[in-house]
């Protein structure tokens, strides 16, 4: 825990990658990686969302072994049952002791066409379901040029809160589109300023106390490299790795920042 009571998260999305035997694999010696390293879970917090069908082995695993780690989905229903083929409910996803689920990734909006209000309904599924949501909101290259760093994640972030109960507890993950899987990461101040206007619209849209609590991550070309620049920010709580989070070493040493920040 930090001194601002939040806990860091790091936050490993497999995407399309790890089938459900190599998930095992994967799980097991990550957590032997990071009980090799001393991790203290009380500092930090450590999930992976891996595809749906390795959910089960996953939890099974987790669960078996009394691991530390959390994990969640990378995307869920709107819609709680019913004719809508090929969808996974949030109420499936907590019956398998997900902790969390990622909604509106860029590449869902883009490859999936996902809009705002979309993002929104699915948040509301997660929250009714008890699953906590991090909602994942960023600009393209263009809207940057165009808008400034915060205009459109401040915007889609305000239309994924319009409905969400005070107090909620959400996770929010900034990750600018141009930063995704290009090898050029903001820079830690550039998040910064995100985050902490991401921050300030949690406050206005679900109060003070939630805005207070709750993490806001950085997401984009994360490595072991620069994660200690990242975390000591005010307003970054942790991250939403991608590719190196399939990597065992190098998500285990994402985890262990605080070796490099010196907190
Ligand atoms: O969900 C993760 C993000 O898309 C970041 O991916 P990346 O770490 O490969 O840039």
């Amino acid at each position: 825990m930090t001194t601002n009571g939040r806990v860091p998260l790091i936050a490993g999305n497999w995407k399309l990658n790890l089938d459900h035997l190599q998930s095992i694999a994967f799980v097991q010696k990550l957590a032997w990686s990071l009980k090799d390293a001393r991790l203290d879970f009380n500092d930090v917090e450590v999930a992976v969302f891996p595809p749906y069908t390795d959910l089960r082995s996953v939890q099974t695993l987790i669960s078996a072994d009394k691991l530390s780690l959390k994990f969640g989905a990378q995307d869920l229903s709107e819609h709680d049952s019913g004719a809508y083929t090929g969808e996974i409910s949030g109420q499936f996803l907590r019956a398998l002791d997900c902790s969390y689920v990622i909604i509106g990734h860029s590449e869902r909006r883009t490859l999936h066409n996902e809009t705002d209000a979309v993002v929104a309904a699915k948040t509301a599924a997660a929250l009714r379901h008890g699953l906590v949501p991090v909602i994942c909101v960023g600009e393209t290259a263009e809207d940057l040029e165009t808008h400034g760093p915060s205009a459109v994640p401040v915007s889609q972030l305000k239309v994924a809160l319009a409905t969400v109960p005070q107090g909620a507890d959400i996770v929010v993950a900034y990750e600018p589109v141009w930063a995704i899987g290009s090898g050029q990461a903001a820079t830690p101040e550039q998040a910064e300023q995100v985050c902490a206007a991401l921050r300030a619209v949690v406050a206005e849209k679900i109060g003070q106390d939630a805005a207070d609590k709750t993490r806001v991550l950085y997401g984009g070309s994360v490595k072991s490299g620069n994660i200690a620049g990242f975390m000591r920010q005010p307003n970054v709580d942790g991250a939403l790795v991608g590719g190196a989070s399939l990597d065992i070493t190098e998500f285990s040493n994402i985890a262990r920042f605080q070796k490099h920040v010196g907190v």
